[in-house]
C-alpha cells in the first residue's frame, strides 16, 4: 500500500507551528482540505504502525544490547501495541519473550533490564504487564510470585512508600508499579499496603494533582501513578478529588493534546497518562459530590448548589471500607461500578490531536510533530486513544458508539484495563489464573 497522500501544509510548517504552540493552525489547514484528504488524515494506518512496531520486535533480538536497561519496557511498549490494534505476534517470538523476561528475572525476585541485571520495579511492571499482554499458562507461569512478593517487601519503607530497586529512589512510580503488579498477581496483602495511602497523600500538590516526591510539582505521569494506587488500595476518597477533578481537566489545551503540567507543552503520551486520570475519576463522582459538598458546608455555601456541578448520582460507593475489602479484588470490582456517561475531557479533540499530530502517517506515534516516533510514545498514544474510544460507553464490554470513535470505525482499538494499562481481555484472564493461588 502506498502511503497516504501528504497533506498540503508542508512537514515543516507544522512543526513550526507547534513550536510557536500554533496548533490551532493544523487544524484550520485541516477544516479546509476536501472531505477525502481530511479522512486519509483521521485513519489510523494500521499496517505501518504494525511494520513499524515490527521492525521493533528486532531489538528484542539477544544480540541488541543499546537500550539494554529498557529491553522489558521495550517488549511491554511494543507488544501492548500490537494487542491494543488487536494483533498478535507468532510462537517463536512469543517464547524467545518469555525465555528471555525470564533470564531477566531476579533469583530473588523481580525483574532487571536485561539478564543478570539488578531488580527494579520500573522493569518488573514492564515484564509482568509484558506475560499478561501475551498471556497463556507458559507466560503466567513463569512469574515467581513467591519470589516477587519478597522483592516488594524488600522494597517496601517504613513511611509508606517504595524504593523503586535496592538504594533506589523513593517516589510514586515505585508505590504504583509495586502495588499494580501485587494487585494482578494476587500477592497484595496488609503489610505493602500499609501506610502507602498517607506517602501518596503527601504527595498531592496545592495545584491538585500529585508529584513524583512530596513538594515536587504536580505532573500527568505521576497522578496517573497515585489515583490508581489509592484505587488499588481502597482509599481513593482520602485525595482532594474536586481538586484533582479541577487540575487534570485544565491539563488539556486549545491544541486539543493534554501537557503534563502546568505551563508546558502538550504531549501525546499524556493522552494516557492524563486521559486515563479522568477516564478514572469518573467512577468517584458520587465521592467528588460529597467531598465537595463537605467544603461548601464548611464555607457556608449551600451544600445542593456546589453538588449541581458535577450531575450524575453514579459513584462508586465500596471506597473507604478497607477493613472489609479483598484487596487483590478491587481490580476486576472496579470494572463493574457504574461510570458516568460522559468524562470531564473532550474525548474528540484529543483524538484528533492523536490522529493529525501525533501519528506519523509512515508508522508510528509522537510527542509532537517535529519529534521522532518511538516505541514509548507509540504505547501511550494509542493507550490513550483506545481510552478516549471507549470512554462514552457505559458498558466496557460493549463497543463503542460509531459518533464516539473519530475517523472511519475500522480506527476502534481494543479496550484496555484503565488501572493496569493491559488490554481488558489479557487482564481477565490473567485475574482468572492467579486468582486461584493463594
Ligand atoms: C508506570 C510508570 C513507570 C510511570 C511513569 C510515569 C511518568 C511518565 C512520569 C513522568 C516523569 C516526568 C517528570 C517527566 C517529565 O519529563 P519532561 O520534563 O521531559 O516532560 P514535560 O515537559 O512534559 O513535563
Ligand atoms: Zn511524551
Amino acid at each position: 500500500m502506498d502511503p497516504p497522500a501528504a497533506p498540503s501544509a508542508t512537514v515543516s510548517q507544522r512543526d513550526q507551528w507547534i513550536v510557536e504552540s500554533q496548533v490551532y493552525k493544523i487544524y484550520e489547514h485541516f477544516a479546509s482540505i476536501p472531505p477525502n484528504a481530511q479522512s486519509v488524515m483521521l485513519e489510523l494506518q494500521r499496517d505501518r504502525h504494525m511494520e513499524f512496531l515490527e521492525k521493533g520486535l528486532g531489538h528484542l533480538a539477544p544480540s541488541f544490547s543499546v537500550l539494554d536497561a529498557n529491553r522489558p519496557w521495550l517488549c511491554y511498549w511494543i507488544l501492548h501495541s500490537i494487542a491494543l490494534l488487536g494483533e498478535s505476534v507468532d510462537d517463536e517470538l512469543e517464547n524467545n519473550t518469555i525465555d528471555f523476561l525470564s533470564r531477566c528475572q531476579d533469583p530473588n525476585g523481580g525483574y532487571g533490564g536485561g539478564p543478570g541485571q539488578m531488580p527494579h520495579l520500573a522493569t518488573t511492571y514492564a515484564a509482568v504487564n509484558t506475560l499478561i499482554t501475551l498471556g497463556g499458562q507458559k507466560a503466567l507461569a513463569s512469574i515467581n510470585r513467591d519470589k516477587l512478593s519478597g522483592f516488594l517487601h524488600r522494597m517496601k519503607q517504613p513511611d509508606g512508600g517504595f524504593r523503586m530497586h535496592d538504594v533506589g529512589e523513593i517516589d510514586v512510580r515505585a508505590c504504583y508499579t509495586a502495588i499494580s503488579v501485587a494487585s494482578v498477581l494476587n500477592i497484595l496483602d496488609n503489610e505493602l499496603i500499609s501506610n502507602v495511602g498517607d506517602f501518596i497523600l503527601s504527595c498531592q500538590t496545592y495545584e491538585g494533582g500529585i508529584a513524583g516526591e512530596p513538594g515536587s510539582e504536580a505532573h500527568g505521569g505521576y497522578t496517573f501513578c497515585g489515583l490508581a494506587t489509592m484505587i488499588l488500595i481502597d482509599e481513593v476518597n482520602r485525595l482532594d478529588l474536586p481538586r484533582l477533578t479541577e487540575w487534570v481537566v485544565f491539563r488539556q489545551g486549545p491544541e486539543c493534546g493534554f501537557q503534563g503540567r502546568t505551563n508546558k507543552l502538550v504531549d501525546g503520551c499524556y493522552s494516557f497518562w492524563q486521559g486515563a486520570v479522568v477516564d478514572l475519576l469518573r467512577r468517584f463522582y458520587s465521592i467528588i459530590e460529597k467531598q465537595m459538598a463537605s467544603l461548601a458546608a464548611q464555607k457556608g455555601d449551600s451544600a445542593e448548589e456546589s453538588s449541581q456541578i458535577l450531575t450524575t448520582s453514579d459513584g462508586f460507593e465500596g471506597m473507604g471500607r478497607s477493613s472489609l475489602v479483598n484487596f487483590n479484588s478491587i481490580g476486576c470490582n472496579f470494572l463493574k461500578e457504574p461510570r458516568a456517561t460522559e468524562p470531564l475531557f473532550h474525548s474528540i479533540a484529543l483524538q484528533q490531536y492523536i490522529l493529525l499530530c501525533s501519528q506519523e502517517l509512515e508508522g508510528g506515534l509522537r510527542d509532537k510533530p517535529g519529534k521522532r516516533r518511538d516505541y514509548y510514545h507509540t504505547c501511550y498514544c494509542l493507550s490513550g486513544l483506545s481510552v478516549c474510544q471507549y470512554s462514552s460507553s457505559k458498558d466496557p464490554d460493549r463497543p463503542p458508539l460509531p459518533k464516539s470513535v473519530l475517523g472511519p470505525y475500522s480506527n476502534l482499538l481494543e479496550p484496555v484495563h484503565p488501572l493496569f494499562n493491559v488490554v481488558l481481555e489479557r487482564y481477565h484472564e490473567a485475574h482468572q489464573f492467579f486468582r486461584g493461588f493463594s
